[in-house]
């Protein structure tokens, strides 16, 4: 018997940071927002696992062994119930590799209700939450989809009101970038500056539950865009050219390199795309829209 869980990636529409706590994380007022591009995950009864194998553009840069989050998730909720992993996961991956969209994040929380559901451990959504904030901070959101306001280290989510759809285009970068030294970055570059502590904006969440595109894309930011930027100055022409061909908003996706650029609708999100493509800035373009629900066993 198997289990598939389709599980989406994530754009931050805000992602205010506050300073390095003593514990290395950072507080945040996270905005996240699901998109569809999708992984699929799925989990197969299978003695002496958990085993992960991966298909997809990326596959190769997924690690196979133990610190797969897929493998993660498995071990942790066989730990909780007393049962051995006895399970291969198959990703079948089409959100890009450390391109700041949550893509190993959401193999953790797709493979936690997967595994949930081949082995019967009926565990309740607060446990797999719990789960889901041991395994990472973006975990949690991966499994609830929509809009959600994450803070604390970005685990702790309230649901956003979402009263449309929002359209983006996403340009995949030519490399990765670790989302651990973007925030080492982040802290190197506020030293000797007060860094405020980190507050979700009324406008945002506003235009959120409006679905209005033009007041959505006035009011995005993220912090950490300076720290990619840094360690990554090309992302700048690929931000350029996103803007030039009349993106609404253009900005880093979370920790990058994966830049997104916000559109008034489906067509403008095509033109956006070839415009990028062209522009050669960047290793591939998407489209996808938002908000879609978080992990889902498919039938
Ligand atoms: C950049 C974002 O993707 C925005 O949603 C997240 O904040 C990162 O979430 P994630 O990849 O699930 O991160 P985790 O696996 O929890 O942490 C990886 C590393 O990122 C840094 N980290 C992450 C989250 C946070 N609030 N503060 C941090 O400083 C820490 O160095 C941590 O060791
Ligand atoms: N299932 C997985 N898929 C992809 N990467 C994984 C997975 N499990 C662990 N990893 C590791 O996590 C690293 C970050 O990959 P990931 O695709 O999650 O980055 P990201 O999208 O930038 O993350 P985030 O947006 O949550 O910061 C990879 O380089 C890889 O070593």
């Amino acid at each position: 018997m198997s289990v598939t869980v389709r599980v989406p990636a994530k754009v931050n529409v805000q992602l205010a940071v506050g300073a390095a706590r003593p514990d290395g994380f950072h507080d945040l007022a996270n905005v996240f927002l699901a998109v569809g591009l999708y992984d699929e995950v799925t989990a197969t009864a299978s003695p002496g696992g958990p085993r992960v194998t991966c298909t997809g553009p990326d596959a190769a840069q997924v690690p196979l062994d133990g610190t797969n989050l897929a493998a993660r998730a498995a071990v942790a909720l066989a730990r909780r119930h007393g049962l051995s992993p006895d399970v291969h996961l198959h990703i079948a991956k089409d959100i890009p590799v450390a391109g700041g969209m949550a893509g190993g994040s959401a193999d953790g929380a797709a493979a936690l209700v997967a595994c949930d559901a081949l082995w019967g451990t009926r565990a309740s959504r607060d446990e797999l939450l719990d789960i889901c904030a041991e395994l990472g901070s973006d975990v949690p959101f991966s499994l609830v989809g929509g809009a959600a306001l994450g803070t604390g280290r970005g685990e702790r989510l309230s649901p956003l009101e979402v009263g449309g759809t929002f359209h983006w285009v996403f340009a995949m970068a030519h490399r990765g970038l670790s989302t651990p030294a973007v925030f080492r970055e982040f802290d190197r570059l506020g030293e000797g500056v007060a860094i405020p502590e980190p507050v979700a904006s009324q406008d945002l969440i506003d235009a959120l539950a409006k679905g209005d595109p033009d007041l959505l894309a006035a009011s995005v930011s993220n912090d950490l865009e300076p720290a990619a930027l840094a360690l990554f100055p090309d992302l700048a022409a690929a931000l350029a050219a996103g803007r030039a061909a009349g993106a609404l908003a253009a900005l880093v996706s979370g920790s990058g390199p994966t830049t997104a650029f916000l559109v008034r609708d489906e067509s403008a999100a095509a033109r956006t795309a070839r415009a990028l493509q062209d522009s050669a800035t960047c290793r591939t373009v998407r489209t996808a829209s938002g908000p879609v629900p978080g992990a889902t066993v498919l039938a």
